[in-house]
């Protein structure tokens, strides 16, 4: 799946932004991605000024980067996450309340993402300009066994789907995640009711986890040329 990408300058301030929020005493979730890595990185330097924070990774990525920048690292066994930091391929405000809807997974992180995000008990999202959208139209990224992958395509196909599996740029064959599964990026065209395809991919036999987030993110902070743009839920 193709990266979307805004300036570096709009996800170090929205990374900053959420990396501020954290406490002391407290356990994140780290999420994984360029603007993910930016709030590890804002992190890292409030742990070495002295805060009190330790942190479960969400991917290979976030775990080396929070070694090198000195965040202690717990399991999800050992702690339950106060607050999660994690970016976003796609984000779409609702217009009146509810919570904003994700898609996730452009770097095929979203299974263990959402098992994070969701057992923390706030959700932050940062991300750049780029990606809040009027309508959630990007394919949606779909972790399966590989054994299971034709079976998938077709019940992907049956839900009005068009599936791709997503080809390694730097390595012949498909991208393989972290948990050892391929990935299928599934356009459904534009998603008017993502709670609903969120259920129907989850249900089928072989699927692992998909990257429509719905009903998690409490906060989303989008980095603008000045400033940061702060978004509810339920505002
Ligand atoms: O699988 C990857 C994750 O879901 C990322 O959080 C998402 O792709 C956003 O990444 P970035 O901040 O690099 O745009």
């Amino acid at each position: 799946m193709k990266r979307s990408g805004g300036t570096d300058a709009e996800k170090r301030r929205a990374g900053e932004r959420a990396a501020a929020a954290v406490s002391d005493g407290d356990v994140v979730g780290l999420g994984t991605g360029s603007t993910a890595a930016a709030a590890i990185r804002a992190l890292g330097r409030r742990v070495d000024s002295g805060l009190d924070a330790r942190a479960i990774p969400t991917s290979h990525q976030s775990r080396a980067l929070a070694r090198e920048a000195g965040i202690p690292l717990l399991t999800l066994e050992e702690a339950t996450p106060d607050l999660a930091i994690d970016g976003a391929d796609r984000i779409a405000i609702p217009d009146r309340d509810g919570s904003p809807v994700l898609i996730k997974g452009g770097g095929a992180a979203h299974t263990r993402e959402k098992l994070v995000d969701s057992a923390a008990e706030r959700f932050l999202v940062v991300a750049d300009s780029t990606k809040l959208t009027d309508c959630l139209d990007s394919p949606v990224p779909v972790e399966v066994l590989p054994d299971a992958v034709p079976v998938v395509e077709r019940r992907l196909s049956a839900l009005g789907g068009d599936p791709t599996l997503r080809a390694a740029e730097r390595k012949d064959g498909p991208v393989v995640t972290d948990n050892g599964n391929l990935v299928i990026d599934c356009a459904f065209g534009p998603v008017d009711d993502p709670d609903s395809l969120a259920a129907d991919i989850a249900a089928l036999p072989g699927v692992l986890d998909h990257g429509l987030f719905v009903g998690l993110a409490d906060v989303v902070y989008v980095g603008t040329d000045d400033g940061v743009d702060v978004y509810r839920s339920g505002d």
